[in-house]
């Protein structure tokens, strides 16, 4: 079953996403990709796979994402974000993290759970479904 997976990185990480992202493409061009804007116009050309942007960041792409999770739009969050430098936004990179808590998405904001993601037999096990949390 087609996924949608948001992927988004902080500037400092766009090399890892980037890098992530190659290493998985074949995986990644089996679903519907969504980023914030410019983390997705760099993909798109590395990958050459369509992918849907966003806005920027702080310009409201973390919460269009948000967004989305709260319409049960998105399966699966990939986010390094950076954990050395402040952003302006830090109060919606807060708020999408507390989404993917909220609503029991799969979240990655390293490469190495993003491997741990994509490959597990899990992501590709149509009879699994994700517990919904009911409030
Ligand atoms: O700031 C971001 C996520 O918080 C990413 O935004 P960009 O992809 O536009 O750089």
């Amino acid at each position: 079953m087609q996924k949608t997976i948001a992927l988004v990185a902080h500037d400092h990480r766009k090399p890892d996403l980037v890098k992530w992202s190659l290493a998985h493409k074949a995986k990644l061009s089996k679903h519907k990709l969504v980023a914030t804007g410019t983390t997705g116009g760099i993909l798109q050309k590395a990958l050459n796979l369509d992918v849907h942007c966003f806005n920027s960041g702080p310009l409201g792409g973390d919460q269009q994402i948000g967004a989305l999770i709260a319409e049960q739009k998105l399966d699966c969050l990939v986010f390094f974000w950076d954990p050395l430098n402040p952003a302006p936004h830090d109060p919606d990179v807060k708020a999408l993290l507390r989404m993917c808590s909220v609503w029991n998405i799969p979240v990655a904001c390293n490469m190495a759970t993003a491997d741990m993601i994509v490959t597990s037999p899990l992501f590709v096990d149509d009879t699994y479904l994700r517990e919904i949390p009911n409030f």
